[in-house]
């Protein structure tokens, strides 16, 4: 079961450790012989990867763990990072987000290895077999739409999405449902009293109202999964706000912007992205979300890292922006959110928690009798 976070009682412990908090709360402050442990998942490429360059350039003594699913990528992001900090502290994890045994058991290895998480970036997703909508593309290019059209796909892209090896849609599984389980599992860390944590979703602009239903969470009737499930993430930050925040936990979300990634060399090929540079650089004038490089995109996320949780807004997406001219910033914008619908979603993410958690239950002690016959 995920560590439930304890309420502090009445007592001179309690006072010292709701005193510690607080100081551990100013910003930058943290004991210097206390290592700050920052976990990123999907670190091997893209964003996550122009993120974790990002962070060593600001604190060379992070304790960075790099979580992805594939072993041989992550060992060449961990090179390529040592490459340019040669002395820095840069651990594997072996996670699949998309598989609920392999989140339990790399949950199990973080709290093995760590005894603190002060950053969990939420960043791994997929958009698979991508499909652009062309008819509504030119229509939209002569429409008054036309700003926001780029700036957040609405009504341009649809998804085909297949039920994965848990029974869930993989999509929503990936993007969402695995990183709520690795939240859960790795409450007893991130919900210390000590200290506080912080976890950042990278959801996107994609994220829309209309392509979510509360009673189909997992989007298993639609072709929007991907703007689903980063409309569930944005809910979902919210709730956790709610729920943690007096725990020490803080939640936010971030949009990186239009980048060039493997993500959206499997949209359009990477040759049709470079014919059309010079179009997306004049596109950027108007819109400043076309970032285009992970090292931008990852800008939002970065500001992140150098906030003090309580002067941030929950109902905030904080967007990384580029100027025409080249420079970055974040700006917040308010999201689309009923309290209700997020505070539902959350309750449902618990349920489908302790399901899928009486399944494993289930198959161990079938694999274990199986074994002894
Ligand atoms: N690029 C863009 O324009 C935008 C991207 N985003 C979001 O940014 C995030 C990063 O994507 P981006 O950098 O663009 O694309 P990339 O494809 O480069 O990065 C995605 C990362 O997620 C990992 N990943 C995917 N599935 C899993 C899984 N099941 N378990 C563990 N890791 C997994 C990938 O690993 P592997 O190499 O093994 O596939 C990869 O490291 C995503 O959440 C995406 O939705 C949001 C808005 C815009
Ligand atoms: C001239 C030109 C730039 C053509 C490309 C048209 C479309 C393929 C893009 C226009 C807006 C883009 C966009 C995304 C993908 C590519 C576009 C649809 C994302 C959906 C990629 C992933 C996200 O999370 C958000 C992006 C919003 C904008």
């Amino acid at each position: 079961m995920g560590g439930s976070c304890r309420p502090g009682s009445a007592d001179a412990e309690s006072f010292s450790r709701s005193f510690s908090r607080s100081f551990s709360r100013l910003p930058g402050s943290f004991s210097s012989d206390m290592q700050r442990v920052v976990i990123v998942t999907g670190a091997n490429s893209g964003i996550g990867l122009a993120l974790c360059e990002r962070l060593l350039m600001e604190d060379s003594q992070l304790r960075l763990c790099l979580a992805c699913r594939n072993m041989q990528r992550a060992e060449a992001a961990r090179s390529a990072l040592l490459t340019s900090h040669t002395n820095a502290q840069v651990d594997l994890l072996h996670l699949d987000v998309g598989s609920v045994q392999s989140v339990l058991t790399a949950a199990q290895e973080v709290k093995a290895r760590y005894s603190r998480i002060d950053f969990l970036y939420l960043n791994a997703g997929i958009m698979p077999n991508p499909q652009v909508n062309v008819k509504a593309f030119f229509k939209g290019l002569f429409s008054r739409n036309v700003i926001n059209m780029f700036a957040t796909a609405e009504g341009l892209l649809t998804q085909q999405d297949r039920i994965n090896s848990d029974g869930l849609q993989e999509v929503f599984a990936t993007n969402l449902f695995g990183h709520f389980l690795l939240i859960r599992e790795l409450e007893p860390l991130l919900c210390q009293a000590s200290q506080t944590s912080r976890v950042i979703w990278t959801s996107s602009s994609n994220a829309q109202r209309s392509a979510f239903s509360i009673e189909d969470m997992q989007h298993r009737n639609g072709t929007e999964p991907y703007s689903s499930s980063k409309y569930a993430s944005d809910m979902l930050s919210l709730a956790l706000n709610r729920h943690k925040n007096k725990q020490g936990l803080f939640s936010s979300v971030i949009c990186p912007g239009l980048v060039m990634t493997n993500l959206t060399y499997g949209i359009l090929p990477s040759f049709f992205w470079t014919l059309i540079i010079p179009i997306m650089f004049l596109i950027r004038i108007f819109t400043n979300t076309f970032t285009l490089t992970p090292y931008n995109g990852a800008e939002a996320l970065h500001w992140l890292f150098l906030q003090k949780p309580e002067s941030l807004d929950p109902r905030a997406k904080y967007h990384s922006l580029t100027s025409g001219l080249g420079k970055n910033y974040t700006q917040p914008r308010q999201m689309d959110i009923d309290d209700n619908i997020s505070e539902i979603l959350y309750s449902k993410l618990l349920q489908l928690e302790s399901t899928v958690r009486g399944k494993v239950t289930e198959t161990t002690t079938a694999d274990k009798l199986n074994s002894r016959t």
